[in-house]
């Protein structure tokens, strides 16, 4: 294009070919893009229409002036100079700049100005292209708006907040002061989203987000990380660590109270209550901003742990014990797909020490087959929903443990217990899991009791019961174990089909020396009594508790004065050698 125009403005116009360059040269230039032709002094001599378009002069308002008529008066004095003393030097120059049309509107343009010379090397023309790129421009800003701002609250988002922290980071090492992250979540959220609708969640988070800006210095960035996640990051606090604790301290506490205030969303007036994680840092050795982001995450996460709508600093500890859940729960998935676990037996007895019983207890095998006790992973099973292939391996383990026990003459009467935990019951498909596992392994269901936590049973009460009967039904036995620590009524025990009620071995500890615990454990008798159920005491380690339990009227126990939980084959050892189970340390 500028070629041509320069073949436009210098080519001597001879011959009938030079006719034909000059046609061509005429349509190039009145193509879409903008074209002006300066005199060696800078004043305008052509335009074509693509620049009377763009800038709303036409060619005769144009003409003889120069293009300072154009300027925008946005560029900073040394701009234009620079740009001239380029196109002395080089013979061109391009670059966008802002220029101003005939009606006052500034807009920006691409440019490219080529200076032509004759045969003796001296400048005879200008010759200026140039592009109106406003609405390019304007995608571009709209990609740099999507790309590192949140659309919702406009804050932000964690592209550019990672930005400015590498920014800060780099800029820490030459300064004193510390500087701090915080981490902000909401608690609730999700209820509330959830309950009164996505549009009133998001009238809330853009709430949110103009109180954290107003209530924030100028150079402190608020950022939106996504969900109900915001993070601040202040800059130039104290040098001390004590004194930038405390002016975070303070700041925190501020936001607390900001965020405390109700909110009008709609028609709704609802509250809402952060939890804050800060990390403080600063100057010689700054971690990486990904780093910076956990460390504050973690505290945000202690912060909801100490009961919500309160502020927490990271404590290095804290991590330590997160990166160790991360790696058992690690550990256990994999665990999980290698059925990499064991059921070890804890034989129950009657008054006679006749073996009637055993409850089976997960153990988790290591690969250097060490045995993880399931008080160390079935919360974190739980927390996981590990808990429901664990719960499924535990019901087919046993289902086939009897299964083998009834070939067994001096097994066969025994009855296996096993624990199932809240998840696992509440399941839709529960009851039928039961009974296919029953009928796949050919099992007398009379045989398997199912140990349910009184938390189970207050959760959806209808459809536990519902289950249990299916279940019992069958002939599947139910108890109710740790029993006594919890808030059973006997309202509602009466309208449970339960077996039997298992005392909870705090109760059986200190029963000798305890008068408290033997008035609760007559109680539960008493009640289980009343209620025509069987009743056991686990944790029984001395002749004297059991003698004591058996005083009380109880007649069946689980504990160490019989017998550890222990393999299968020593747990036959055991009921064979039955009455009297001799002890196993
Ligand atoms: N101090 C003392 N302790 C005694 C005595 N006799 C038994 N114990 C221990 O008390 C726990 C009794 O089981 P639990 O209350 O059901 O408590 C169980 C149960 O809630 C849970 N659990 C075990 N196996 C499973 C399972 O397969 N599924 C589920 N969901 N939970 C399980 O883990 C808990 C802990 O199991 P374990 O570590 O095997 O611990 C067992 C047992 O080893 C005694 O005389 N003295």
């Amino acid at each position: 294009m500028n070629y041509s125009m320069s073949a436009c403005a210098t080519a001597p116009i001879a011959t009938a070919d030079a006719d034909a360059v000059l046609r061509v040269a005429a349509t190039v230039f009145e193509a879409a893009q903008g074209m002006m032709v300066t005199d060696a002094r800078g004043r305008i001599v052509r335009v074509n229409q693509a620049f009377v378009r763009i800038t709303g002069y036409s060619a005769d308002e144009v003409l003889g002036q120069t293009p300072r008529l154009l300027s925008s008066g946005r560029h900073v004095p040394g701009f234009y100079a620079s740009m001239w003393a380029a196109i002395a030097r080089d013979g061109s120059w391009e670059g966008e700049i802002w220029n101003r049309r005939k009606n006052g509107e500034v807009y920006p343009e691409h440019l490219s100005i080529t200076a032509v010379r004759n045969r003796d090397g001296v400048i005879i023309n200008y010759v200026a292209a140039l592009t109106d790129i406003t609405l390019s421009k304007a995608a571009n800003d709209e990609i740099r708006s999507l790309a590192f701002y949140d659309p919702l609250t406009r804050l932000p988002n964690r592209r550019l907040l990672l930005d400015r922290l590498r920014q800060v980071l780099a800029a820490s090492s030459q300064h004193d002061s510390h500087c701090a992250l915080m981490f902000i979540d909401l608690d609730n959220f999700k209820t509330l989203n959830d309950t009164l609708g996505h549009n009133v969640g998001d009238q809330l988070l853009q709430q949110v987000a103009e109180r954290l800006q107003s209530g924030l210095r100028k150079g402190d960035t608020v950022a939106r990380l996504g969900g109900d996640e915001f993070v601040v990051l202040v800059e130039g606090l104290s040098s001390g660590a004590r004194d930038a604790g405390a002016e975070v301290e303070a700041l925190g506490a501020k936001i607390l109270a900001t965020l405390n205030r109700p909110y009008e969303l709609g028609k709704h007036l609802c509250r809402s209550t952060p939890s804050i994680g800060v990390t403080l840092f600063h100057g010689a050795l700054p971690p990486h901003p990904d780093e910076l982001l956990m460390q504050a995450d973690i505290a945000m996460y202690q912060a909801k742990q100490a009961g919500r709508n309160g502020m927490r600093f990271f404590d290095r500890q804290m991590q330590d014990r997160i990166s160790e859940r991360a790696q058992m729960e690690n550990d256990l998935r994999h665990a999980v797909e290698r059925h990499r676990f064991a059921l070890h037996y804890q034989v129950q007895v009657d008054q006679h020490g006749n073996a009637r019983g055993a409850e089976a207890l997960i153990r988790w095998v290591r690969d250097d087959g060490t045995m993880v006790s399931p008080a160390s992973f079935i919360a974190l099973a739980e927390e996981t929903g590990l808990i429901l292939p664990i719960g499924s391996w535990v019901l087919e383990t046993a289902c086939a443990q009897l299964k083998a026990w009834q070939q067994m003459p001096e097994m066969a009467h025994l009855i296996l217990a096993i624990n199932v935990s809240a998840q696992q019951f509440h399941q839709a498909e529960f009851g039928e899991q039961v009974r296919a596992a029953v009928q796949r392994h050919g099992i007398d269901p009379r045989l398997l009791k199912l140990e349910l936590t009184e938390g189970v049973l207050l959760d959806k009460i209808e459809d536990t019961i519902a289950c249990m009967q299916l279940l019992k039904a069958m002939g599947v036995r139910f108890a109710l174990d740790d029993f006594g620590t919890g808030y059973s009524s006997l309202q509602y025990l009466k309208r449970l089909p339960l077996n039997q009620l298992k005392i909870d071995q705090s109760f059986v500890r200190d029963l000798v020396s305890d008068s408290s615990d033997q008035a609760i454990v007559r109680t539960i008798i008493a009640m289980a009594r009343s209620l025509q159920l069987d009743v056991i005491a686990e944790g029984v380690e001395t002749e004297a508790q059991r003698a004591l339990l058996e005083e009380l009227g109880c007649r069946r126990y689980q504990g160490y004065l019989f017998s550890r939980p222990v393999p299968e084959p020593q747990l036959r050892a055991l009921v064979k050698d039955s009455p009297r189970t001799a002890a196993v340390v």
